[in-house]
Order: C-alpha cells, then structure tokens, then sequence
C-alpha cells in the first residue's frame, strides 16, 4: 500500500520515518509523495582521459569525478547531455518496514531533467542522503538551484518489515552516504578477485 499524505505525516510525527530538514512541511507533503530538495554538492565527470571504466577498477571510477558546491542562492547549469550526480539536500531514515521510490517531478522533467538514470529505490533500513542521478536530455543548458524542490519520495508499506534491512548485513555500501556518492560497485563481492586489478579485461 502506498502511503498517502496523512500516513506520511503519522510516520513523521511518530518518528520510525525520518527525513530532515524540512522547513515547510505544507510545500513539501503531495498527496502521496513527499518532495526532496537539491543538495548543494555535485560530482562531475571529467569529459577526457577516459577511455573506459571498468567497474571492479576503484580508481577508475573515482578518480574522474569532480567534487563542486553551488550554495544555495547560486546556479548549478545542467548542459544537455551531461551527467551529474547530485544530492537531496534531506537525510532521510527507512524503517523496516517501508519502501522508499525517487521520483522526479513533472515541473522538472517537462524541461527534459531527469533525476534518475535507472536506480530509484531506496530501502527498508537505509539512512543517509539520496544520490541523484541528474542528466539534461533537452537542447537547452537548465540552472538548477540548490534547495529547489526537485525529486519526490514514495513510500510503500511492506506486507512485512524487511528481516534483512538495508545496512543490517553484507553489502549495504551507499549506508550513512552523506552527500553524492560515486559508484562503488567495485566493492562488489562478484570483484572480491579481480579489484584493482585489469581483471583479465581487454583494453579496446
Ligand atoms: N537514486 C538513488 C537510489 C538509491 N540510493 C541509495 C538508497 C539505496 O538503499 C542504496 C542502494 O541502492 P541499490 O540497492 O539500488 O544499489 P546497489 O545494489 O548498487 O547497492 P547495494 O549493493 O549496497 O545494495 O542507495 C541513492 O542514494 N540514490
């Protein structure tokens, strides 16, 4: 069952659902979704020196990001074409027994932003800040302002609470994130072997 603006407000109000700060609860509660607001953190990916990423090689992936702050009040442009990942300005809590889905708003995307490439959910147990996945699929560079409103959450209620929540176990490597988070996918028990290493991948 997908929680509506009174449910979200009870979890709120009850605690096991956390997302702070919120300044206007009235702006950011929607019927059945609450919106997130941009963080003022951005990673850029350098558009030379890389001929492919190999996700098992850390460096490869790390290494060509950029690391900019636009505090609220400034611009951060949103060239077509380009992929940056952002944050929710909000850290949010996912208790056990909710599922969080990111969704972009319609405002955004009738400009052609898009705040997520493929990945949207959010789990049951994850605490931390939200990487968004900005990209500019129009024609015309868009200025997105730290602090606007520019992603939606959508909670879900579990038939059951989640017995192995996220950051309980294995894995859980984007748990207690604090602003945009590269991909970390090397960390990946599949690339246990070959980390860091050329992993027997052919260079073309
Ligand atoms: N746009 C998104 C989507 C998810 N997350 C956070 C919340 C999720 O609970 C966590 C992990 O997401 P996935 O399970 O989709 O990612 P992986 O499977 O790659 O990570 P893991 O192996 O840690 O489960 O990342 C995020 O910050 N930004």
């Amino acid at each position: 069952m997908i929680l509506s603006d009174d449910d979200i407000l009870a979890r709120l109000e009850a605690g096991d659902l956390v997302v702070e700060p919120i300044d206007d609860l009235d702006m950011q509660v929607q019927p059945a979704s609450l919106d997130l607001r941009l963080g003022e953190e951005f990673l850029e990916f350098q558009r030379t020196n890389i001929s492919c990423i190999h996700p098992n090689r850390e460096s490869e992936v790390s290494d060509y990001v950029t690391e900019t702050r636009v505090p609220e009040g400034e611009e951060f442009i949103l060239h077509p074409g380009d992929f940056v990942l952002g944050t929710t300005k909000e850290r949010v809590e996912i208790p056990p027994d909710l599922l969080a889905t990111v969704e972009g708003r319609s405002s955004l995307g009738r400009l052609a932003v898009v705040i997520h490439a493929t990945a949207g959910i959010v789990d049951p147990g994850y605490e931390g800040q939200i990487t968004l996945e900005l990209s500019n699929l129009g024609t015309a560079p868009v200025a997105l302002t730290p602090g606007m409103r520019v992603s939606q959450l959508v909670f879900t209620e579990l038939t059951q609470p989640a017995a192995r929540p996220y950051g309980a176990d294995r894995g859980s490597k984007y748990q207690g994130q604090e602003g945009p988070q590269a991909s970390r996918i090397g960390a990946d028990p599949e690339f246990e072997e070959t980390r860091g290493t050329d992993g027997g991948a052919e260079s073309t």
